[in-house]
C-alpha cells in the first residue's frame, strides 16, 4: 500500500508550535501515515540573517517532535553540503521512497508565495503535491501560482509565532514558555542560543 507522507521544511531556528499545530492539522486533514521534518541545512534565502549551527536546530526538532508517533526527522538536508533546495529534498526523499509514498509538501502562507524563486521551481510540482497552511500575517492568496500547480490551501488554527520573534525574546530575556516544547526551552537555556550575537555559518 502507499503511504502518505508529509514533509514540513524549515530553518527551525527555533521549532515552535506554529510548526507543530501546522503539521498536525496537515496529517489530520490529509489522513497523512507520517509527516517528516527536514531541518534545512543552509536556508540560502537566509543568507542576510545569522542562523544556528544545522545540529542544534536538527536536535531540537528531535526533541519538540519525540512524543508524536507519527512525526518523524530527516538529516538530510543537514547531511547534504551548500545551500538548501527543495528540489534535492524531494529528489533524495523520492529515491528513498519510490513508488511506496506519496509526498505532500507543506509550507506556510510566507513561504509558499516566494516558491517560484526556488531553485528549478518547474520541477517541484511533478515531485510532490505542495500544501499551503494559513499563517497569521500572510495570505494565502499571495502565492501567485500556475493555475494548474498541485497546490492545495489548508487552514490550520492561527499560531502568531515566529523564530524571529523566539530568538528576540531569549536575546531580550523575556519567556519562550508555551511558544516552543519545554524540552526545547531547556534546550535553548543549556546550550545558551540566542543570548548573543552570533557569528554567521554560512
Ligand atoms: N506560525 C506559523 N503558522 C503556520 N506556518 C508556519 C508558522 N511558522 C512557520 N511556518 C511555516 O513553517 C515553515 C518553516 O518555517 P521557519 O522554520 O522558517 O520558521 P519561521 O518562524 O518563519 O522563522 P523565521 O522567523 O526565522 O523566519 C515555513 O513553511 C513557514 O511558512
Ligand atoms: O529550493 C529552494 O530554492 C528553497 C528556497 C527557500 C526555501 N526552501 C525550503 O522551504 C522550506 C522553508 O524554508 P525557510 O527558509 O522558510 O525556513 C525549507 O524546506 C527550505 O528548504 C527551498
Amino acid at each position: 500500500m502507499t503511504s502518505r507522507i508529509g514533509v514540513m521544511g524549515g530553518t527551525f531556528d527555533p521549532i515552535h508550535h506554529g510548526h507543530l499545530v501546522a503539521a498536525s492539522e496537515v496529517a489530520d486533514t490529509f489522513a497523512l501515515d507520517e509527516v517528516i521534518f527536514v531541518p534545512a541545512g543552509q536556508p540560502w534565502q537566509k543568507s542576510d540573517q545569522v542562523v544556528s549551527a544545522a545540529e542544534d536546530r536538527y536536535l531540537m526538532t528531535v526533541i519538540a517532535t519525540a512524543s508524536n508517533p507519527r512525526f518523524t526527522v530527516s538529516r538530510v538536508d543537514v547531511d547534504r553540503d551548500g545551500p538548501t533546495y527543495a528540489v534535492d529534498t524531494l529528489r533524495d526523499l523520492n529515491a528513498r521512497y519510490g513508488d511506496k509514498a506519496d509526498l505532500f509538501f507543506i509550507t506556510g502562507a510566507d513561504v509558499l508565495a516566494k516558491i517560484l524563486s526556488w531553485k528549478d521551481a518547474d520541477q517541484l510540482f511533478g515531485m510532490a503535491q505542495f500544501i499551503g497552511v494559513t499563517r497569521p500575517g500572510f495570505q494565502l492568496s499571495d502565492a501567485h501560482l500556475p493555475a494548474d500547480a498541485p497546490v492545495s490551501l489548508v487552514p490550520v488554527p492561527a499560531m502568531a509565532i515566529s523564530s524571529t520573534d523566539c530568538r528576540n525574546r531569549v536575546a531580550a530575556g523575556q519567556p519562550i514558555w508555551y511558544l516552543v516544547p519545554d524540552g526545547v526551552v531547556q534546550y535553548i537555556t543549556k546550550h545558551h542560543l540566542y543570548r548573543e550575537p552570533m557569528a554567521p555559518t554560512m
